[in-house]
């Protein structure tokens, strides 16, 4: 939820009725001026979420558009309650959450597509069509178009009024790709103001939800009459060299929040667990704002050494206490005109407590063993992994303290409820890793990006890049297989572990056994290489050589990193 200068979440129950409005018994309580005192109803049923308006005065939107009738909700909607904002989050995945039976039949068999393409390193891609306006009545045009060309194993139906799904195994999703290009052309021929969005299996999600979600994202993001691949959704910012990759739609709205709630002057408090990206958002905040030319100055309250937290934040004089050598200013005076990010203020002790909240209330300090004050010109902004309400109750921490620091409170959610930020980041961090040790780009096999995808990930962002950095420096060859990983994160795809076997005949390596997975995997990509090299590079030919489907040999040739070499006769004939 996004209401003001604050984020929170707000769970729905399994089954029934939540009152959204400004009413005091509302069951989702809003302030804002513009939300209506009974605004809307959220139904949860066995066959998911479905918001109805209630007449409000302001509306309620999803994605933009208003809510006519109950109007069911799937994972990634954003919705919004006059100016307050809602993304809408599966409780876990893969998600089981009912659609009506049209759209539950689509996504189960889109779940069994996905299930095949993982696990037999099939590609698979999906594809939304968003119309400009809902469709009241003519869907079967659409359907006419698109099944005079589908493929036996193509499915498609409708996700909403709005929004059409084609679920097209056994095509990558590069554009321009047969199947697929296909399709959208005569999509687009038939609704020119369409927006198309194309996702891909595992590049861009590793289970139907998000998938779908990540498709419908890139359809929003495309021009009316255009088709935008799901890369093209996520956004990376340069915050003065801090790259910040943002690609969930909670994260889009939160960093936007952020980037207004940069251009006021309140604290503002980063909530989350450990390693989710709360030094990158406080940052973001001071790169908005417009103290960006100052210091941006990060405490980590945790790590002040007992005793002198007082010295290190306020400052000290000569003599103040023993080891005070000479007058020292302390870390608030040297955010002068800056930014001061408090990170694991929940760690400070109550003393430190009382005197920030002067400090910050008339804005000048007292450095210890002096009683001269010294006035101070900065923003702060607070982070913590912890519930600081539960601090407050149980007396751990100053409640005026946290009214003042948590004035706009912004929670980043944990990377487990961003899968679609999962592949990607980890596909950047692996690159930055390989560059700084000047190593070729290693490549995610699909299995692994699959592990990656369902692990939980308790570090949060911090754990994956260090991995990855742990990857890059460890993994001889150029692909990157799930036995690499952490041994938590191997062997979860309910398939046998394979079993020590003696290497087929053509494996490498014959002394060192490698897992069956792999050992397919490098002789699978031999053969294509020997395909290619009898059949002069003719990707074709090469792939009819080794009675491999056209699609498949190119898709593996680009995940492995293959790239035909030119000079060879005819390197792409299709
Ligand atoms: N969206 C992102 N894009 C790129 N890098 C990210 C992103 N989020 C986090 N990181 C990286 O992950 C690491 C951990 O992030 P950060 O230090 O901001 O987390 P934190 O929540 O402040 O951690 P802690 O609770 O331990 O203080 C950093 O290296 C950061 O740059």
């Amino acid at each position: 939820m996004m209401e003001g200068d604050s984020s929170w979440r707000f769970s729905l129950p399994a089954e029934g009725t939540v009152l959204v409005g400004r009413d005091e018994p509302a069951d989702l309580h809003l302030k804002d001026e513009s939300v209506s005192r009974r605004h809307a109803r959220i139904l949860v049923t066995e066959e998911g979420a479905r918001v109805v308006d209630l007449g409000s005065h302001n509306g309620t939107l999803v994605n933009g558009r208003p809510v006519e009738g109950a109007h069911l909700l799937l994972s990634g909607d954003v919705l919004s309650f006059g100016a307050v904002l809602a993304v809408v989050r599966a409780r876990s995945r893969p998600v089981a959450a009912r659609r009506t039976l049209e759209t539950e039949r689509l996504m189960a068999h889109l779940r069994e597509e996905v299930d095949r393409a993982l696990r037999y390193s099939r590609p698979l891609s999906v594809l939304v069509l968003a119309l400009p306006e809902p469709l009241t009545g003519g869907r079967d045009a659409v359907e006419a178009l698109l099944t005079a060309e589908a493929g036996p194993a193509e499915a498609l139906g409708w996700l909403d009024a709005a929004h059409l799904l084609c679920v097209l195994p056994e095509v990558s999703g590069e554009s321009g790709e047969d199947g697929l290009g296909e399709r959208v052309e005569a999509l687009l021929a038939a609704y020119p103001r369409a927006r198309l969005g194309t996702a891909a299996c595992p590049t861009d999600g590793c289970d139907a939800d998000t998938l779908v979600a990540v498709a419908r994202t890139a359809a929003q993001a495309a021009k009316p009459g255009r088709a935008a691949a799901a890369a093209d959704g996520a956004t990376r910012l340069d915050l003065a060299g801090r790259m910040v990759l943002v690609a969930d739609p909670a994260m889009s709205q939160l960093y936007a929040l952020l980037r207004r709630l940069a251009a006021s002057e309140l604290p503002v408090l980063v909530c989350g667990e450990t390693g989710v990206g709360k030094e990158n958002a406080a940052f973001a905040v001071h790169h908005w704002s417009r103290r960006s030319a100052g210091p941006f100055i990060a405490v980590n309250c945790a790590a002040l050494p007992e005793g002198l937290v007082e010295s290190e934040l306020f400052g000290n004089e000569k003599g103040a206490f023993t080891g005070a050598t000479s007058s020292r200013a302390g870390l608030l005076e040297s955010a002068q005109s800056g930014t001061v990010f408090l990170d694991e203020v929940g760690e400070l002790p109550l003393s430190a407590q009382a005197k920030l909240l002067r400090a910050l209330e008339v804005r000048r300090i007292t450095r210890v063993g002096d009683t001269r004050e010294r006035p101070i010109d900065l923003r702060v902004v607070a982070a913590t992994h912890r519930d600081l309400e539960a601090e407050v109750v149980a007396g751990r921490f100053r409640q005026d303290l946290y009214f003042r620091l948590g004035a706009a409170t912004v929670l980043l959610p944990p990377l487990r409820e961003r899968p679609r930020e999962v592949p990607l980041l980890a596909r950047d961090f692996l690159a930055r890793a390989c560059q700084a040790l000047g190593r070729k780009e290693l490549v995610l096999a699909s299995d692994t990006l699959q592990a990656l995808s369902r692990d939980p990930w308790p570090g949060n962002v911090r754990e994956l890049r260090n991995l990855m950095e742990f990857v890059a420096a460890a993994v001889a060859g150029d692909v990157v297989d799930p036995h690499h990983l952490p041994p938590r994160m191997q062997g979860r795809k309910g398939a046998a572990v394979p079993p020590r076997t003696d290497p087929v005949p053509e494996a490498s390596a014959p002394d060192s056994r490698l897992p069956l997975a792999q050992e397919l995997r490098e002789l699978e990509r031999r053969r294509m290489m020997e395909a290619l090299d009898a059949e002069d590079g003719v990707q074709t030919r090469a792939a009819a050589r080794i009675g491999m489907p056209i699609r498949t040999f190119s898709f593996k040739l680009k995940q492995l990193g293959v790239q035909v070499r030119p000079g060879r006769r005819g390197p792409t004939p299709e």
